[in-house]
Formats: structure tokens, sequence, C-alpha cells
């Protein structure tokens, strides 16, 4: 524009072309003496119209230029203009931005407080919870050893077949559960006296009448099976005639409400073992399915070809260790990978036809579960055996009309319970010498037994009342069983 204006005011000042003189006036007003235009650098030939009309062209071409820049650069100011509010927004989104990011990082601050705080109280929370569970488990197994370390359990068997109301034989006082009186009519035998009632009165830590489900008789030994995650041996078996109710109470069958003893401790196990994570704890667990049959050790979870069974042996490793050689030791993770386990086990248990009981188990079955615990946190360390077992049927020749090899077995049989009553007798009285060696069954157990161990027997009874006097004999047994003091159990603890 300036340019132009410039332009302007050089073309009004310059001086008519006509071939007249040119006036020029000088700013006096003077009157100059015409200027003789010169033909100096413009040609001889040439006239002067001639140079400024090329030169007012070239000034046109130029301020076409000019305006053209001048377009452009009008252009560049919008395109300017428009950056600059871009950026002005820009701007002011990034102060905004800025003073959010400013808003978040006093709340960080802030949460990064109550984060400490919060851990602080979790750390605290935590010690206390500490505290409680070994409170608890202080607590738990004073209550287990006020029970005493050996623990007897009487169940009767419902009838299987009629009413149960016919079962006069075996009372159960309505208001005592641990009490169970069998009861007989003695004929005299010279026919000269009236014919006699005799009653045998027992007394035992629980007694489940033939009602009781399989719910109710597992809470009742719950405590202790929670005993072995907190480091102490636990043994629990089952003990009585052939068709008693042993099997089902220990292992039961596939419905879960009929499920026994075995897999509800498996159940309670994994759950407790879960929950104790919490605490810092880690847990590992080893099953080991064993069965002495006819006093010769046979692996239920032995997977290969039926003529390369090894052969084993009991070995004691320590006091308080006992292993068996070539058995299978599985590690197991969950629940699931036990109740595998378990099936295995039952289709290698060895069961046969007698004459008492369809799929009688002729051999004794130890399950053993090793439970090694960890807490990092608190530098803790705990080791034990939780032992299930299920003992073969103890029977008379006679009754069960057993022959040949079933009679082999049964001899078997009995011998390995005549000697866990002899232990259990040498228990009792406290002598110094207990014969563990003399069956595969006292030897593989004894730590259950005499050692550091919290031991339940399970007496099964039949209601027939001609199994009284099989019934009268197992629970005899199981007297003394309760009257048996072993040594207060101690969890392995490091
Ligand atoms: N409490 C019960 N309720 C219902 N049925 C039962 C109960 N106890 C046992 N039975 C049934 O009685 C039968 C014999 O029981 P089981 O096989 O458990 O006896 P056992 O003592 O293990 O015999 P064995 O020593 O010969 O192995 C089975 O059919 C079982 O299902």
């Amino acid at each position: 524009v300036i340019f132009l204006v410039l332009l302007q005011n050089t073309t009004s000042r310059l001086p008519v072309m006509s071939g007249k003189r040119a006036h020029t006036s000088s700013t006096d007003g003077e009157q100059q003496q015409p200027a003789q235009v010169s033909a100096a650098g413009s040609g001889a030939s040439r006239r002067p119209g001639w140079d400024l009309k090329g030169k007012v062209s070239d000034m046109e071409n130029k301020v076409q230029n000019y305006q053209g820049k001048i377009k452009s650069a009008n252009q560049e100011n919008e395109y300017l203009k428009d950056s600059i509010t871009k950026a002005q927004k820009h701007k002011t989104q990034l102060a905004i931005q800025t003073s959010a990011l400013g808003r978040c990082q006093d709340h960080l601050k802030e949460s990064q407080e109550l984060a400490g705080n919060l851990e602080e109280t979790v750390a605290h929370q935590r010690e206390e919870l500490h505290l409680g569970e070994m409170e608890r488990r202080k607590l738990h197994n004073a209550i287990q050893e006020l029970k005493g370390n050996i623990r007897v359990f009487c169940r009767v068997r419902p009838l299987l077949t009629g009413n149960q109301s016919d079962v006069l034989h075996i009372q159960l006082p309505a208001h005592d559960n641990k009490a169970l009186t069998l009861a007989k009519m003695e004929e005299s035998h010279t026919g000269r006296t009236a014919d006699t009632q005799k009653s045998y009165n027992f007394s035992f830590d629980r007694v489940f009448g033939p009602r009781a489900v399989q719910r109710e008789v597992f809470e009742e030994i719950s405590l202790l099976v929670q005993s072995a995650l907190d480091g102490y041996n636990v043994c629990c078996f089952a003990y009585g005639q052939t068709g008693s109710g042993k099997t089902f109470t220990m292992e039961g069958s596939d419905l879960e409400e009929l499920w026994g003893v075995i897999p509800r401790a498996v159940q309670q196990i994994f759950k407790s073992a879960k929950a104790l994570r919490a605490q810092g704890w880690q847990y590992t667990f080893t099953a080991s399915f064993v069965e002495i049959y006819n006093e010769t050790l046979r692996d239920l979870l032995y997977t290969g070809k039926p003529n390369k069974r090894p052969e084993h042996e009991i070995r004691k490793i320590s006091s308080n260790e006992i292993t068996v050689t070539n058995l299978t030791y599985q590690k197991v993770n969950n629940e699931d990978e036990v109740h595998n386990l378990i099936m295995l086990a039952n289709q290698n248990r060895s069961t046969a036809r007698t004459g008492m009981n369809d799929h009688s188990s002729r051999s004794h079955s130890v399950f053993q579960l090793d439970i090694e615990g960890q807490n990092s946190d608190r530098d803790t360390k705990c080791k034990s055996t939780l032992c299930l077992v299920d003992l073969a049927g103890s029977e008379r020749v006679q009754k069960s009309q057993s022959q040949g090899d079933r009679f082999k077995e049964m001899t078997a049989i009995n011998s390995s319970l005549t000697n866990l009553g002899i232990v259990i007798a040498a228990l009792a009285n406290k002598d110094s010498f207990v014969p563990y060696r003399n069956s595969k069954l006292t030897y593989l157990l004894q730590n259950c037994l005499g050692g550091n161990s919290k031991t339940l027997m399970f007496v099964n009874i039949s209601p027939e009342e001609e199994s009284f006097s099989e019934s009268l004999n197992s629970l005899r047994f199981a007297s003394k069983v309760n009257d048996c003091v072993i040594g207060t159990a101690s969890a392995n603890r490091k």
C-alpha cells in the first residue's frame, strides 16, 4: 500500500510529455529553466515518452507483483491469526490440564498417604489375625488335649431292612449322647430260675445312633482334622465287625451328602489351607494309599503292570517318622486330585465276597496325607500327617463261613486286630515295651497310636440281634482304647 501511494506521488509529479518543454516548479515557486531532456542513456533515436511508458509498465508490473505478495501476505496473516487463535485455545486447554494435573498430583499424594495408612492398618490387622490364629490354635488344641489324645466314637448302623424300632437290644439314652447299653435276656440254664436281663453299659466320647447322618458325624471330628494343618499328626480309624459300617463311615458313597470321613476331611483341609493363605501360609500335600492284605503291603496308587508290583517295607526314619519303601507318594494340589487317587485306590482294593458282607473289604487300608506348611512372613514351618484308616472287619470263622483263601485272610485280619488290642493294652498299662512290630498294621500306625498324634477311633456296630456278641466284643475293645492315655501330642513346628 505504501508503495502504491509513493508510486502515485511519483507519477503525479512527472512532467507532461507532449513534445513541449517540461516545467518543474521549485518549492519556492520560482520558475526554473526548463530542463533539456537529455538524450544521453536513452538513445538518441528514442523519444523521451517511450521511456516513461516502459517505466510505468514496469511499475505496474511491480505493483501487480506486490499486490500478489500482499494478497499472499494477507492469506498468511489470516492463517497466522487462525494459528494464534488455535494456539491460544491450546494454551487455555493446557492451563486447564495443568491445573487438573496439579489436582491429580494432590489426589495422588493424598491417596499415597491413605495407602500408607491402610498398609499400616492391614499390617496391624494381620498381626492381630496371626495372634488370633495362634490363640485359636492354642485353645483348640488345649480343648483337644482335655478331650484326650485318643478318643472313641461309637456308631450304630441302621438296620438295612426292617423297622429301626425292632432294635431292642441296643439302648441309647435320649439325653446322653455318650452312653450305650447292650441288653439281653439270658435264659436260665437250669430252667429253675426265671430268665434274667443282662445289661452292659458303655460310655464313649460320643455315640451316634442309627439315624445319625454323615455330616453330623464329621462335624464332631472336623476340629481334629483342623489340627493337622496346625502341625499335629492326626489319625482316625474305624474298627468293627464285618458289615458294621466302617467303610461307609470312612469313605461313604459318591453322593456328596453320603461322603464319609475321608472325602470330607480332604475337602476341609484344602478349604482351610486356602483360607490360611491370607495369613501367609503356603501348604504342600503328598498323598499315599496303602493296604495291608494278609500281612503284605500293597500300594493302592500303583499304576504299573500287575506282575511288576514292587515289594514294600515299613521303615522308621526318625523317632516320629515312618515311611514305606517303593510306595507311591503323590503330590496333590487340590481336592479333586485326591478324589481321583481315592477312586484309583478303590479299584485296586481287594474286595471279595464273604458270607457276611457282599463287598467286604478284606484288607486294612491306610490313607495318608502328608502336610507341610510354611509361613515365610513369620519364618515358621510345620509338618504333619493326616492318617485315615479303614480296618478290615473282625469276624468269627464259624459265623462267616470262611474257607480256603477267605479263611487265611480272616486269620491275618484277626491276628493284626488282636495285635492292635495288645498294643493298645500295653499303652493303657503304660508298659515300657509296646510290641508295635508284631503286625504290619501296628508298626505302620505306631506314631498314631503311641506317638505324637491325636487319634480317633470309630467303633462300628451292627444292629442285628445275631451280632450281639460281636458287638459286645467290639465295644469292650473300644472301651480299652478309651481308657488308653497316650502322651500329649505336640505340634511339629520349627
Ligand atoms: N450309617 C449307615 N447308613 C446307611 N447304610 C449304611 C450305614 N452304615 C453301613 N451301611 C451299609 O451297610 C453295608 C455294610 O457297610 P460297610 O461296607 O461300610 O461295612 P464294613 O464294616 O466296612 O464291612 P467290611 O469290614 O466287611 O468291609 C453297606 O451296604 C453300607 O452302605
